[in-house]
């Protein structure tokens, strides 16, 4: 059973790899992502600057075991700490690399962008349109002119082929206008869908409180309660964006759900919050998982599959 893939032109031995934002922000996370069975590696969505974040307790996996809240608040090294990663990373590794940047303001994307388009190094840049936790800061993938015009900046300025991280988006008119936009842009080759689930609220039925400090316990939520959410995301753009790819992620637990997304239309697919529960074993967990769906189901490899759900 082959459970290679390719994105962005890259080849991954396989597909899955780690949501941004978990396993990622220090090189001893990145370390640990190298050496497992993931198919290829995302960093911590960058910021200009090196960011504290917001307080803790700031995640926390629900007591429902259905998913997770964050509000982490961009903590992150700052983008030099990602661009010297990505400088001295070993590219013959056969894990492809790719780096997150969400810059605070169109300016910081901007320099990021160039600083990593003058390093001219073979990981893939993702720009992040939807951090749901930086006060005062709306998401970008919710202000679909605001997104457009960053396109138009930042689309040729990177040159090369890109990713964007998108929200979820919940009504067929989103993922018209959102598509619309995204299908201007020739090297915006991929979109990853999901981003959590903004601006949740756990709440604690003993105590009577938020389970997170910031935001008055206003979080994105993730992990298996968001699958159908991320299913609906990753077809909707998978129908509306021909010659491009998605990479999914949302609610993957086990083989099944990694299944599901490349039914769904997958190329690629990622894991947050049940990489940040069981560690980095997970990914030779849910490829064998995979691997044993697959010959149960008689498929060789992930293009007999990608993108077939049946309607009724
Ligand atoms: O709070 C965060 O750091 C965060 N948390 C998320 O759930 N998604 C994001 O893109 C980010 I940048």
């Amino acid at each position: 059973v082959d459970l290679s893939t390719k994105v962005a032109g890259l080849s991954l031995p396989n597909l899955l790899f780690n949501a941004s934002g978990v396993c990622c922000q220090t090189e001893t996370d990145l370390k640990l992502m190298i050496e497992s069975e993931s198919g290829s590696l995302i960093t911590k969505s960058a910021t200009y600057e090196y960011r504290e974040g917001n307080p803790s307790p700031r995640y926390l996996p629900l007591p429902s075991g259905l998913g997770s809240i964050n509000s982490m608040g961009l903590p992150n090294e700052g983008y030099e700490y990602y661009l010297n990663f990505a400088k001295n990373y070993d590219y013959s590794s056969k894990k492809p690399l790719f780096i997150s940047l969400s810059g605070l303001s169109l300016a910081d994307n901007v320099k990021m962008c160039e600083a990593f388009v003058a390093a001219e190094l073979p990981c893939v840049l993702e720009v992040n349109f939807s951090c749901p936790n930086v006060p005062g800061k709306p998401q970008l993938g919710y202000d679909m002119e605001a997104m457009e015009s960053a396109l138009n900046v930042l689309a040729p300025l990177i040159k090369k082929p890109f990713g964007v991280k998108l929200p979820p988006y919940f009504d067929i008119a989103h993922f018209d206008t959102a598509a619309t936009i995204f299908n201007k842009f020739d090297n915006l080759v991929y979109v990853t869908c999901i981003n959590s689930v903004g601006n949740g609220l756990a709440i604690d039925f003993e105590t009577e409180s938020a389970l997170i400090k910031p935001k008055d316990g206003f979080g994105g939520l993730g992990g298996l309660m968001v699958l159908n959410t991320a299913l609906a995301n990753v077809n909707a753009f998978y129908r509306r964006l021909p010659g491009k790819q998605v990479i999914g992620v949302g609610g993957v637990t086990s083989g099944k759900e990694v299944f599901l997304h490349v039914l769904a239309g997958a190329s690629a697919v990622q894991i947050g919050t049940t990489l940040k529960e069981e560690g980095p074993t997970v990914f030779a967990r849910i490829n064998k998982e995979l691997t044993d769906i697959m010959i149960a189901k008689g498929y060789k490899s992930l293009d007999e599959f990608r993108g077939k759900v049946k309607t009724l």
